[in-house]
This record gives structure tokens, C-alpha cells and sequence, in this order.
């Protein structure tokens, strides 16, 4: 029995638009309502949400019994916390703030058992190999792992090619927040500058084969990016749609 079929990675190689929302509540529990929406996929976010590794795997298993597909975000490159999001069932990561073909590279290698890669073997410990009940887990395991990377800066954009010609790479993100803010513009990833390199980018990304990511709440830059050839598309963020209604709501009634 081999490692569980990634429907993502396989929809994503194939080209197909896929659209999910960011999930930074930090609860199984919400993770669950999330889950229930019918997304493609929920990204975890364990860069900017109050996320551990207790907290990733408990809202990777609700997601992971859903029809979507649970993607983590680590908060850096680290390996040993690409091997910890792996051990717990992730398949999907994304990376951020890679500004280098040699940094994406090292990522991938992470993610993967050797000898392709360098990543550490646990699996009977690990739910990803539901406890070793799945024999064939560390030889089918890479073939079912999607990564992919951010690109949220000047330099990173500089280093597009480069991170494209990356062998095992599936897709590359584009943040609009973190690159406004490098490209002077903090605080509006909806300044025309940005928006026309995210654009640019993301045509580039297509070009190469790759999956192109982006992650925006404005219903015209999100057509504009999937036009380009988005096809890993963030349509939302689960705090501020809760905090959003919640305010409106207050506001309706008690004028707050
Ligand atoms: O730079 C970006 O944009 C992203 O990487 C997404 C943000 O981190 C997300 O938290 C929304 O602000």
C-alpha cells in the first residue's frame, strides 16, 4: 500500500485552477468549519498564525478527512521543520521568502527521503505513514510530496529563473504583502507596480510548467492573476472573514 495519492499535486502538474483560503484561526475545530466549505484546499498557516506543531497536526487530520486539501506553511525554510510538517501528514508545503535557486533546491531536498533528498527518516513514529501501517510509505512518500515556494521580494523576482529551473519544484507563490512592502509600498499589495510584477511573475511561472500561486481578496486582481495562469488561487483568510462579519454585525446593532 503506498503513501496517500496527493489529489493537489496531481491537479496543480495537470494544470487545472485550483482555489482555497488561508486558515489562521489556529484550531482544529474551526479548521473543521473550514473544511466544510468545499474548497480545493486550506492553507495552515504556520508562518503569521499562533501555529505549533501540536496545532498543525491536529488541523491537518480534520482537513485531511475532508474534501479538501490540507496545505501547511512553515514559517521559514528550516529542514527539520519541513520533516516535522511532513511527519505529521502534510503533503503540500509552502515555503516562504525564497530569494534563490540554491535555497529552493535545498528546500526540495528536504522534503524528500534519499537518495534524492535528505529528509529524516521517522515514519514509524509518524501519522503520515499512519503509524507504519502503510509498508510502502518511504518508498512512494516523495513521489506524492508538493512544494512550493515563495518569491516575495525584489531579490527573490531577480532569482525567478533560477528558482524555475529548480528539478522537483511544483509551483511558485507570489506574495503580494511581503513583496509591496520590499518594493516600498507597505501596507498596498494592490499598487499598480505590484500588481503588475505579481502579474508578470505569475505568466513566467506558467510558462516554465509550474504551478503559480498568489494569495488576494480582491475579486478583480483575483480573475486578473488567474488570466495570467494562476492556478494555486488564495481567495481568502478565514480571521478576516470571521472578524469582518462579526464587526459588521456589532455594527448593525449596537452602533460599534
Ligand atoms: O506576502 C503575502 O502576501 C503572503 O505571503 C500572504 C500573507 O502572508 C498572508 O498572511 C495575508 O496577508
Amino acid at each position: 500500500m503506498p503513501a496517500p495519492l496527493n489529489r493537489l499535486k496531481h491537479r496543480l502538474a495537470a494544470g487545472e485552477v485550483t482555489h482555497g483560503i488561508w486558515v489562521g484561526l489556529a484550531d482544529p475545530y474551526l479548521a473543521e468549519i473550514a473544511a466544510t466549505a468545499g474548497f480545493d484546499w486550506l492553507l495552515i498557516d504556520g508562518e503569521h498564525a499562533p501555529n505549533d506543531i501540536r496545532s498543525l497536526s491536529a488541523q491537518v487530520a480534520v482537513v485531511a478527512a475532508s474534501d479538501s486539501v490540507p496545505v501547511i506553511r512553515l514559517p521559514d525554510d528550516d529542514p527539520a521543520k519541513i520533516k516535522q510538517a511532513l511527519d505529521i501528514g502534510a503533503q503540500t508545503l509552502l515555503i516562504p521568502m525564497i530569494e534563490s535557486g540554491a535555497q529552493a533546491d535545498r528546500a526540495v531536498k528536504a522534503c524528500l527521503y534519499p537518495p534524492h533528498g535528505i529528509r529524516g527518516v521517522g515514519s514509524a513514529l509518524a501519522r503520515a505513514s499512519r503509524f507504519a501501517a502503510i509498508p510502502d510509505y518511504l518508498t512512494t512518500a516523495n513521489d506524492q510530496i508538493c512544494l512550493i515556494v515563495q518569491i516575495e521580494s525584489r531579490a527573490g523576482l531577480a532569482a525567478l529563473d533560477e528558482v524555475l529551473a529548480v528539478d522537483g519544484l511544483d509551483g511558485v507563490f507570489i506574495g503580494p504583502s511581503d513583496l509591496a512592502a520590499d518594493m516600498g509600498h507597505l501596507g498596498k499589495p494592490g499598487h499598480p507596480e505590484v500588481q503588475h510584477a505579481v502579474l508578470d511573475a505569475i505568466r513566467r511561472i506558467r510558462a516554465a510548467g509550474k504551478a503559480a500561486g498568489v494569495l488576494t481578496t480582491d475579486p478583480a486582481f483575483i480573475e486578473a492573476c488567474k488570466a495570467a495562469g494562476a492556478t494555486f488561487v488564495g481567495v481568502g483568510i478565514d480571521v478576516t472573514l470571521l472578524a469582518g462579519a462579526l464587526r459588521a454585525l456589532a455594527g448593525k446593532y449596537t452602533g460599534a
